[in-house]
């Protein structure tokens, strides 16, 4: 579904992410793990078409999305959740979810429609529909950002830290949805975390990264290989 190859990007005139190879194959969950300024959110956003590639190639669905821009991006099926700044906190949940649509503003029925199927997967944004999203719970903020992203019917998400700073009860149950956004609605996921078990738990295979550069990749059965990566217990 998504494939780099050899990509560098990064800001103003330095990169941060280092021929980067990565792939998340259609219907599986792929995450990325990594230490703080590892380079994960702009790997992200370098996918997003947020961030200008400087060298490498970027495919999604086989299709070449290098000088693609975001709104381009979203219009060939891949949305993204950021970490901070995903909902708009001072318009209602409904609100956010239209807004969500983007362009299908224009038909009522089919919005009404996405807008109920939101509601059907999490019952609790349909509850608060009328309260403003600051409001919301972290968790269920998390949903709406979610659910947001959704709206278009994107064959994949990039999810940005959903489980940063939630309860770790809350952040279980976020983990059980997006195994569900998986496994019902077969969505395809790249998933940044901090949070290793949880986010080993629902994905089929992690990449770690250290400084720009990806320093393992295999299933997440691997955990302890993974651990061992990430606290740098492997000689290099
Ligand atoms: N807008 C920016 N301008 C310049 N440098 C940036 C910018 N955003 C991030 N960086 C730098 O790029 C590097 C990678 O940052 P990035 O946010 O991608 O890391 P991360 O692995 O997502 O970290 P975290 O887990 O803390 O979110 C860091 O050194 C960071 O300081």
């Amino acid at each position: 579904m998504l494939e780099l190859k050899g990509v560098r990007s990064g800001y103003r005139n330095y990169d941060v992410l280092q021929d980067v190879d990565l792939h998340v194959p259609e219907g599986r969950i792929v995450c990325l793990l990594g230490h703080n300024g590892a380079g994960k959110s702009t790997l992200l956003k370098t996918a997003f078409g947020l961030i200008p590639v400087t060298a490498g190639r970027i495919s999604l669905k086989g299709r070449d999305t290098n000088h693609m821009r975001a709104q381009d991006i979203v219009a060939a099926g891949m949305r993204f959740v950021p970490q901070d700044g995903n909902v708009f906190r001072g318009l209602s949940v409904e609100d956010n979810l239209r807004i969500g649509a983007l362009r299908l503003e224009g038909d009522a029925a089919q919005l009404r429609k996405r807008i109920e199927e939101a509601y059907d997967f999490f019952p609790i944004l349909g509850e608060r529909r009328a309260n403003p999203a600051g409001v919301l719970s972290g968790g269920e903020r998390q949903m709406l950002a979610v659910s947001i992203a959704l709206m278009t019917k994107p064959k994949m998400l990039l999810l940005d830290e959903p489980s940063a700073g939630l309860a770790p009860i809350i952040v279980n149950r976020l983990f059980d949805m997006i195994g569900t956004l998986r496994d019902t609605l077969n969505k395809t996921i790249l998933l940044v975390e901090q949070n290793v078990n949880e986010a080993l738990r629902v994905a089929d295979s992690a990449y770690v990264m250290e400084e720009g550069h990806i320093v393992f990749h295999g299933p997440s059965s691997e955990k302890e290989t993974i651990i061992r990566k990430l606290w740098r217990l492997d000689a290099k």
